[in-house]
């Protein structure tokens, strides 16, 4: 890596902004899973250990500019506390005289986590005033937040205008892994693309069309693919304004000889619910006020297949609404396939899918669980990383 790290410089004493990716998922106030958080602590405790004062800042959620209270990062400093074994302070604001104030009251080795940066509506505009009311309570910056790499926000871009800024260890260790297997990929190279976030992931499938020898797409993306085949959805996530261009990528597989794959059959239910009527159907049999929640049988067969004869594969979201037990089948099925899959390199990215596959006790199967999910896709495009790009080089 051509940039600084937290082990370049010295930080004792220092107060030390360092930007996390503890945007977890949670249920009921509670962390429902706690792969972020465990990821940044080498980075934290180096912090801590060598002196600083060691002053964390997250998003959780996408709250747009507002307070809301359950998006608020404290159960997050509890848990955090617990693993640590240590006492981790956290502020109900992420800059200006109160929070200050906690940090002037910090020691060498303190840990403090700042309150949610989106709920200031500067972080996503990445506001200069806001960055550098940030970069007023530190001496560095860290950035660790690979997961959030690919935002340029006032907190992982911005702030790195007004201070000395370095990788932290876990960012450091994202970069190094993802590309060294990007370097010179094995073939065939498999990209398995699902999840929500439609809109976020959609551009991505251009540049991977590029790179890769076979495209697997699944999960509540794969529905504006279904419908730009000229079959109907019913009420599965879509996005109307991307049909077109979800046409335009599966032209540009063919002349580009990259296999295309796409679901078969579906789980389609009457709710969105573990209890809701469920039934198996060909893709071009989705009633009209049914929704498609998981990929089917003969779909999770045929990429368990394409999986087993790739030597590279990485993963980025669920196949379908595994948080749901009569919809996890879909994504428990290519977690499995990945886990047998011994000769193939398996990256996992994203949030949701780092989560599953931990939920199916495989982690420990895959090659590497990246952190991030976007982020990750984004850096296997060739794109920049605003928030790696703004750090200082070696
Ligand atoms: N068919 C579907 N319909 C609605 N939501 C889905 C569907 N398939 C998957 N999801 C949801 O997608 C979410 C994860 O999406 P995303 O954030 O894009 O993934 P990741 O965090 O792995 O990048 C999960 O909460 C899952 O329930
Ligand atoms: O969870 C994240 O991204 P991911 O779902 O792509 O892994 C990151 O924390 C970034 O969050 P964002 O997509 O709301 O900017």
């Amino acid at each position: 890596m051509n940039k600084k790290s937290v082990k370049d410089i010295d930080v004792k004493g220092k107060r030390v902004f360092c930007r996390v990716d503890f945007n977890v998922p949670m249920k009921d106030g509670q962390v429902t899973d706690e792969t972020r958080i465990r990821a940044a602590i080498p980075t934290i405790q180096y912090l801590s250990e060598q002196g600083a004062k060691v002053i964390l800042a997250s998003h959780l959620g996408r709250p747009k500019g507002q307070v809301v209270e359950d998006l608020r990062l404290t159960p997050v400093a509890a848990r955090l506390g617990e693993l640590m074994g240590k006492d981790v302070k956290k502020a109900d604001e992420a800059h200006g005289p109160s929070v200050q104030s906690k940090i002037d009251e910090m020691s060498e080795g303190d840990i403090l986590l700042l309150e949610n940066v989106r709920f200031y509506p500067g972080e996503e505009k990445n506001d200069p005033e806001l960055a550098k009311a940030f970069a007023e309570l530190a001496d560095v910056y860290v950035n660790d937040a690979f997961g959030a790499a690919h935002r340029a926000h006032a907190s992982t871009e911005g702030i790195a205008n007004d201070l000395p800024s370095v990788a932290g260890l876990l960012m450091e260790k994202e970069l190094d892994v993802l590309g060294k297997a990007l370097s010179n990929p094995e073939r065939p190279f498999t990209a398995i693309i699902g999840g929500a976030k439609v809109k976020d992931k959609i551009g991505v499938i251009d540049n991977l069309l590029e790179k890769v020898d076979n495209l697997i797409i699944g999960g509540g993306l794969a529905y504006t693919f279904v419908k730009a085949q000229g079959h109907e959805v019913g009420k599965s996530l879509l996005e109307e304004d991307k049909i077109d261009l979800a046409k335009s990528f599966m032209e540009k597989a063919k002349e580009k000889g990259v296999k295309f794959y796409m679901p078969k059959d579906v789980v389609v239910a009457d709710d969105f619910s573990n209890d809701a009527n469920k039934k198996v159907v060909a893709i071009d049999q989705i009633p009209s006020d049914w929704e498609a929640l998981d990929i089917g049988p003969e779909t999770s067969e045929l990429y368990k297949d394409v999986i087993q004869s790739s030597k590279l594969v990485i993963w980025n979201g669920p196949m379908g609404v595994f948080e749901l037990e009569a919809f996890a089948n879909g994504t428990k099925a290519v977690a499995q396939a990945l886990a047998d899959a011994t000769d193939t390199y398996s990256v996992i990215g994203g949030g949701d899918s780092a989560a599953a596959v931990e939920k199916f006790g495989l982690a420990d199967k895959m090659s590497h669980i990246s952190t991030g999910g976007g982020a990750s896709l984004e850096f296997m495009e060739g794109k920049e990383l605003p928030g790696v790009t703004a750090l200082d080089d070696k």
